[in-house]
C-alpha cells in the first residue's frame, strides 16, 4: 500500500457523512473500508494520513483557469498556479489558451503539458484556441491540437464574433468528438465598459456592460449547436437571459452545458465599494436579479458545474484603475470556503450538492475519469476542515495574484491536504 487515509469523513450515496479508511496503491484508490481505521503503526514504506474526522472528497476539478505561462510569468506561472490550485483543494484544472503566444499549435499544447509535469503538482488539462492567435480570422488545426492532447477548443478571453467561423468550428469539433467552449461576448456592445450596466456604473460615470452582450452569443451559439450537434459549453455564465436560453435549449435536447464562478453567485454590482479594479472581472458583477437567477439555475441543474476562472494579474496592473486595469480575479484559494460558508453552512445547499458540482459534475460534462471516491478511481483526494474559520488574506496566497474582492472575509471550510495520484502535493502542515 502506498498511502492510507484514516478517519476520513466521506459522503455516501445518500449524501450522509461516514467515517472511512481509504487505501491507495499505485496512484489509484484500492479500497474504501468502513470505520476510522486502526491506529496503524507507522511502517517505513507506507504513508498514513490521519484526517481526524475531516471531510475527504474526490479532488476538486476546475475547468476554467488562467495559468499565464508562457508570456505573462509576472502574473503567474504553471508552477505557481498549480500550487495555488493544490492549496485550494483542486487536483485537476483545465487551462485557457490566452497566453502569449496563444495555445494555438501542437507545440504550445505540449509546452503546457511539459511545464505542468515539471511542476508535478496537479493534473493540468490544456484547452486550445478555436482561431489562430484568438483573432477570430482563421481556424486552428483541430486535428493536430487534439492529437497533442488539447481537451477542447475555446478563444476564452474574447468571443468569436463571426457566426460562420463559429459554425465551422463546431462542425469540425463535432466530427472529432470534441467540445467547443465559448466566452460569450459581443464586442460591439461592450467597448470601453469596465463594469455591468447598473447603479454602480451610473454613479461613477462608467459605460455599462449590458446583459445582452453575453446572451446574444449564447442564443446564437445554441442555434449553431443545434445545427451542428456539437457539445457546446458556455463559459462563466452570469445573466438571467443566458440562463433562460440555456434552460430552454436543454429542455429540447440541445447538447449545451455551462459553468458559473463563485463571485457571480455571491456578489452583485451593488457590492462594489468603489472604483477598485479588484472588483473588475469579465463577465462583470451583474444585478441582484441575475445573481438570484444564477443561484436558482445551479440548484436546478441548468448550470452544470462550478469553475473559478482564476485570472491572476499583477498589483501594478490592477492599480491602473477601473478603466485601464485588466479584467479578472484570482479564485483557487477562496472558492470552496466561499461557497461552503455562504451556501452550505447557512443550510441553503447540501454539502453533497456543492461537492458534486465541483467533482462528479465536471467529470461527467468533460468525460474525465476523475471526480469520484471509489475503488479504481484515481487517488485524487481533498481533505477539508469544515470547522476551521479564518479570514481571507491575499498575502498568504500561493498564487502570484493578489487580486481578489474577498480580502478580509471570514470563511469556514478550508482545504488542508491535497492528494494527486496518491501523492500529497499540498498540506497546511507541510
Ligand atoms: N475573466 C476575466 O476577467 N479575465 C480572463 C479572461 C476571461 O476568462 O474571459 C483573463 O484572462 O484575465
Ligand atoms: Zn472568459
Amino acid at each position: 500500500m502506498q498511502l492510507i487515509i484514516r478517519n476520513a469523513n466521506v459522503l455516501n450515496e445518500n449524501g450522509q457523512l461516514e467515517l472511512k479508511t481509504i487505501y491507495v496503491q499505485n496512484g489509484v484508490i484500492d479500497k474504501v473500508e468502513d470505520g476510522a481505521g486502526a491506529d496503524m503503526s507507522v511502517e517505513a514504506d507506507i504513508k498514513v494520513i490521519d484526517a481526524n474526522g475531516k471531510l475527504v472528497t474526490p479532488g476538486l476539478i476546475d475547468m476554467h483557469v488562467h495559468l499565464r505561462e508562457p508570456g505573462f510569468e509576472h502574473k503567474e506561472t504553471i508552477e505557481t498556479g498549480s500550487r495555488s490550485a493544490a492549496k485550494g483543494g483542486f487536483t485537476t484544472i483545465a487551462c485557457m489558451p490566452n497566453t502569449r503566444p496563444i495555445t494555438d499549435s501542437a507545440e504550445m499544447v505540449k509546452l503546457v503539458q511539459e511545464k505542468a509535469k515539471e511542476a508535478g503538482l496537479v493534473n493540468v488539462l490544456p484547452y486550445a484556441a478555436i482561431t489562430k492567435g484568438e483573432l477570430g480570422r482563421e481556424l486552428t488545426d483541430f486535428a493536430a491540437l487534439k492529437e497533442a492532447g488539447a481537451i477542447g477548443f475555446t478563444d476564452d478571453g474574447v468571443g468569436v464574433q463571426n457566426a460562420q467561423m463559429m459554425k465551422d468550428a463546431m462542425r469540425k469539433a463535432t466530427s472529432m468528438g470534441m467540445p467547443v467552449i465559448a466566452h460569450c461576448e459581443d464586442d460591439s456592445l461592450v467597448e470601453g465598459a469596465p463594469v455591468a450596466e447598473g447603479e454602480f456604473a451610473r454613479k461613477h460615470g462608467f459605460k455599462g456592460i449590458p446583459n445582452e452582450s453575453e446572451a446574444i452569443h449564447v442564443g446564437r451559439d445554441i442555434l449553431l449547436a443545434e445545427a451542428t450537434g456539437v457539445h457546446y459549453h458556455v463559459c462563466h455564465v452570469s445573466t438571467e437571459q443566458s440562463i433562460r436560453l440555456i434552460r430552454q435549449a436543454k429542455e429540447i435536447g440541445i447538447n449545451v452545458t455551462t459553468e458559473i464562478c463563485p463571485h457571480h453567485l455571491i456578489l452583485s454590482e451593488e457590492d462594489i465599494p468603489g472604483p477598485d479594479a479588484n472588483w473588475k472581472m469579465n463577465p462583470p458583477l451583474r444585478s441582484k436579479r441575475d445573481v438570484d437567477a444564477c443561484i436558482a439555475a445551479l440548484e436546478d441543474g441548468t448550470i452544470d458545474i462550478i469553475v473559478t476562472d482564476h485570472a491572476p494579474h499583477s498589483e501594478e496592473e490592477k492599480a491602473k484603475g477601473m478603466l485601464q486595469a485588466p479584467f479578472g480575479i484570482v479564485g483557487f484559494e477562496t472558492a470552496f470556503p466561499l461557497l461552503y460558508t455562504k451556501f452550505v453552512a447557512t443550510g441553503r445547499w447540501s454539502l453533497e450538492m456543492l461537492v458534486k458540482r465541483m467533482t462528479a459534475d465536471p467529470a461527467r460534462v468533460f468525460g474525465l475519469s476523475a471526480g469520484k471516491l471509489a475503488p479504481g478511481a484515481p487517488a485524487d483526494l481533498t481533505v477539508i476542515d469544515l470547522e476551521q474559520e479564518r479570514s481571507v488574506d491575499p498575502k498568504t496566497f500561493a498564487s502570484k495574484g493578489r487580486n481578489t474582492p474577498f480580502t478580509g472575509w471570514k470563511l469556514k471550510g478550508w482545504p488542508t491536504d491535497t492528494i494527486v495520484g496518491g501523492k500529497l502535493v499540498w498540506s497546511e502542515t507541510l
